[in-house]
């Protein structure tokens, strides 16, 4: 059986190499965005970003380790991540092994622009395959909900919209937020919303009047 520690190490070493590959496509504007990792379930342990560091920097303190309640398990004067409860809840809803929170243009418009709805919806694109979603006619909806400053209850906000088929949420305004069994589908998940966020907006500046 793998010890805690070796875990500790691989998931660590898993999330930063996820932190390099967005750091390299900008993802992380202005110390915007936030990861983490799972490292046990029971009980819910999990590595989370530093808050407000330049998550584009490497170094030995970027990852926190946290608990079901998103406090750090060896205490410390780093703090975690301000939006370690959302991490968290997913962690507790989902069976998720990686969450991952990035702020781009593309996903604040889209917010922006189908916020009132409450939604946005998309069908008949090749890359909806990367939600597993595998029909001809498949779609996937990633649901939007309002920026709100009180974070346990943007958290609660959050969970309150997770289903079986759902593999992300997009905050108003501010981001996204998406979940995959590990990292890889994290990252997978992350990636091909990015892409249906950019091919709806180039879409439309294309569209006659
Ligand atoms: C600097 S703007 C972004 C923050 O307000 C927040 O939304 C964010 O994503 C990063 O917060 P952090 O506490 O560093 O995890
Ligand atoms: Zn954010």
């Amino acid at each position: 059986m793998t010890s805690l520690s070796t875990l500790y190490t691989e998931r660590w070493q898993e999330l930063a190499e996820i932190k390099d590959e967005l750091a390299e496509r900008d993802w992380f504007p202005g110390t915007s965005g936030n990861l983490s990792i799972k490292v046990r379930d029971e009980p819910l342990q999990f590595l989370v970003t530093a808050s407000g560091k330049d998550k584009r920097k490497r170094t030995p303190e970027d990852f926190i380790l946290v608990d079901e309640n998103s406090l750090p398990v060896h205490g410390g004067t780093l703090r975690p991540s301000a939006e370690t409860v959302l991490h968290q809840k997913i962690y507790q809803k989902t069976n998720a092994g990686c969450s991952l929170h990035v702020h781009t243009v593309a996903n604040n418009v889209i917010s922006e622009l189908y916020g009132d709805e409450g939604r946005i919806t998309f069908k008949g694109l090749e890359l909806i395959k990367a939600f597993n979603i595998w029909e001809e006619d498949g779609e996937i909806t990633i649901p939007i909900i309002d920026n709100l400053s009180d974070l346990p209850a943007l958290a609660e906000l959050l969970a309150e919209q997770i289903t079986d088929q759902t593999y992300g949420v997009l905050i108003r305004n501010h981001g996204i937020t998406v979940w995959g069994q590990n990292g890889f589908e994290a990252k997978k998940h992350l990636e091909a919303f990015e892409f249906l966020f950019n091919y709806q907006l180039t879409l439309s500046s294309f569209k006659k009047f």
